[in-house]
């Protein structure tokens, strides 16, 4: 057996040593505490979700374990249902009230999502918990389930919970929905560009982290008997919250430690004759510590450096497979063009107070064709982007794909329609394998043998490379071949050569121009770099202040004195003669 086989065996054995090590070995006071750290990691992979993976800040963890608990507490009084099926709709009564907290989200970014979910907290604790859980006033305790009556079998029970929520996130993290989660914490424009909804994404992520909340609350109601409100107070929530951020419970062994320190800390504090409340003061100190650092806590830095000593050994001991040269060379002169547009802009203006970004602009992209925008700094090219993708609404024009009008369809739908787009900033999620990006871009509609033919036209390194090991230029050729996994009718690409080296931006005209060929899609070519638009544009418009100032073919278009002066400026009028390219050179 290799050693990348056995070390997961291996780690596999030795945790379910432990386990059975503290289940069999430990007296039942340890056992409890035991218990408790394991639902306390439990709560923080909750957290892990929303705030981790989706970026969002929950401050109410306990409020979600609260209602949990006290559904359990309710339900056993009031039905005959088995305790692990409690358990169950514990957390699923959690989610209708997660979902409803997270609508807040929609709108509400950090401190005022933080403050509006600690309200939120605040209020459940006062009218639910403080009036008393089901039970706790007549001294009627939980039942557990015979299989988990005692300390080590209720032990084992949380285990086995906390694994299987571990297993379905890292799951969920291998497919779309997680990476759905981080694409909007990374960028929600991005996410929208990629066809997937934000509000569902936002939503599913705090439905989610309410269920795990409250499977936690519905096994501490389990672990506890009789349950006071004491536990499930905004304070309690502060400080899941913060020793989840200060060791990155979005990682299973961060939610542990997290589990771990929370039950742990007060306790030695008491064992030491040590005031307990200093305990939130160090989770507060810590978590401060890992937000200003930027880091995802204590597992996220231990990650990142297990990342750099096994890249360090790749390329001490391989040699790293060198990337094609970008874009298989496309055969010239290539068929002609058909007429059939494919996206029409007419009479599009945006203002923005007293600034006309677009005035009347027209604009077609033909079937099957490379058409380019150019104009200087501030010409409105992002702008008509923007329009074109849905996110500026025109103050007037029409918008047509083929012949269905996009006028006031959101990003999202958009994108779904066929419309893709990419930014003039990456907003790659550095945590995917080019692999996953493409997959994640694609809907669903991007099998293994396309990503691997976007990854060979545009030169990109091999599916299994994650994003945060290639360079800028390298990202930005992924963002373009991620544009084209769903299949989409036209493309609009801002500024896809900046930051790109002569060789790489020569390599991307190629694969660009070759789009309609080889991936039957339009392209709308944003770009400054004048060579690239000349040697892969079949059609080019100009903008100037807004306004469309040539139209045509590039050579047409890059010939036009009128676009030389326009990237001159004022100064340009004195040599009408010139053209843009011979300005370029
Ligand atoms: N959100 C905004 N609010 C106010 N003015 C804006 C906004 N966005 C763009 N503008 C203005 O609209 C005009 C067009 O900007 P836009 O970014 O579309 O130009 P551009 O051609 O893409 O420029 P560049 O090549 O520098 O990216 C500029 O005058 C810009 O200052």
């Amino acid at each position: 057996m290799k050693r990348a086989e056995l070390t997961p065996v291996l780690g596999g054995g030795a945790l379910l040593l432990a386990v059975a090590g503290v289940a069999f070995g430990f007296s039942s006071y340890w056992l409890f505490l035991a218990t408790s750290a394991v639902l306390g990691a439990l709560i923080a992979l909750s957290v892990g979700v929303v705030h981790g993976r989706a970026g969002m800040v929950t401050l109410c963890p306990m409020a979600f374990a609260g209602i949990g608990a006290w559904t359990t507490g309710w339900l056993g009084m009031h039905t005959g249902l088995p305790f692990v099926v409690l358990v169950l709709v514990g957390g699923l009564a959690a989610v209708p009230v997660g979902v409803l907290i997270g609508l807040p989200a929609l709108r509400l970014r950090g401190v005022n999502l933080a403050v509006a979910t600690l309200a939120f907290g605040g209020a459940v604790a006062v009218m639910v918990f403080d009036k008393g859980f089901p039970g706790a006033a007549a001294r009627t305790p939980v039942a557990r389930p015979s299989f988990a009556s005692s300390e080590s079998g209720f032990f084992l029970l949380c285990v086995l919970v906390l694994v299987l929520v571990a297993v379905a996130l890292s799951a969920a993290s291998r497919r779309s929905t997680g990476a759905r989660w981080t694409a909007v914490r990374d960028s929600e424009r991005a996410t929208a560009a990629l066809g997937y909804s934000v509000t569902t994404t936002k939503l599913t992520a705090f439905a989610t982290s309410a269920f795990i909340a409250g499977l936690g609350g519905a096994l501490m109601a389990g672990q506890l008997g009789i349950l006071s409100g004491v536990g499930f107070q905004p304070m309690a929530s502060i400080v899941v919250f913060t020793a989840a951020v200060a060791f990155g419970s979005s990682y299973v062994e961060g939610a542990l430690l997290a589990g771990v320190a929370t039950t742990v800390v007060p306790e030695l504090l008491r064992q030491l004759g040590l005031p307990q409340d200093v305990a939130p003061g160090l989770f507060a100190l810590a978590a401060l510590q890992a937000l200003a650092a930027g880091s995802e806590g204590v597992a996220g830095q231990l990650r990142a450096a297990l990342r750099a000593r096994h890249r360090k050994r790749r390329t001490m001991y391989a040699a790293e497979t060198a990337p094609e040269p970008a874009g298989e060379p496309v055969p010239r002169p290539r068929p002609p063009i058909p007429e059939e547009p494919v996206l029409r802009a007419t009479g599009v203006s945006v203002r923005y107070g007293t600034v006309t970004a677009l005035d009347s602009v027209d604009l077609t992209i033909r079937a099957g064709s490379v058409h380019g925008l150019i104009g200087p700094n501030g010409a409105g090219k992002s702008t008509l982007i923007d329009v074109l993708s849905g996110f500026v609404a025109p103050t007037s024009g029409r918008l047509l794909l083929r012949e269905t009008p996009m006028d006031g369809v959101p990003p999202h739908l958009r994108a779904r329609q066929g419309i893709r787009r990419s930014f003039q900033q990456g907003r790659v999620n550095p945590q995917l394998t080019i692999g996953q990006y493409l997959t994640l871009s694609g809907r669903g509609l991007a099998d293994r043998s396309l990503v691997e033919r976007l990854i060979r036209a545009f030169g990109c390194p091999p599916a299994g490379t994650r994003v945060a090991d290639v360079d800028v230029g390298t990202r930005r050729l992924v963002e373009v071949a991620a544009t084209l996994a769903a299949q989409p009718t036209v493309v609009l690409l801002d500024e896809p050569a900046a930051g790109l080296s002569a060789e790489e931006s020569a390599g991307l005209g190629r694969a660009i121009a070759g789009i309609p060929e080889h991936f039957g899609c339009s392209v709308l070519l944003v770009e400054h770099d004048i060579e690239l638009v000349a040697s892969c544009c079949d059609e080019a418009t100009a903008l100037d202040f807004g306004r469309v100032i040539a139209n045509g073919t590039p050579a047409d278009v890059l010939g036009d004195p009128a676009v030389a002066r326009a990237y001159l400026g004022a100064d340009g009028g004195s040599e009408p003669r010139r053209t843009i390219m011979e300005v370029h050179s």
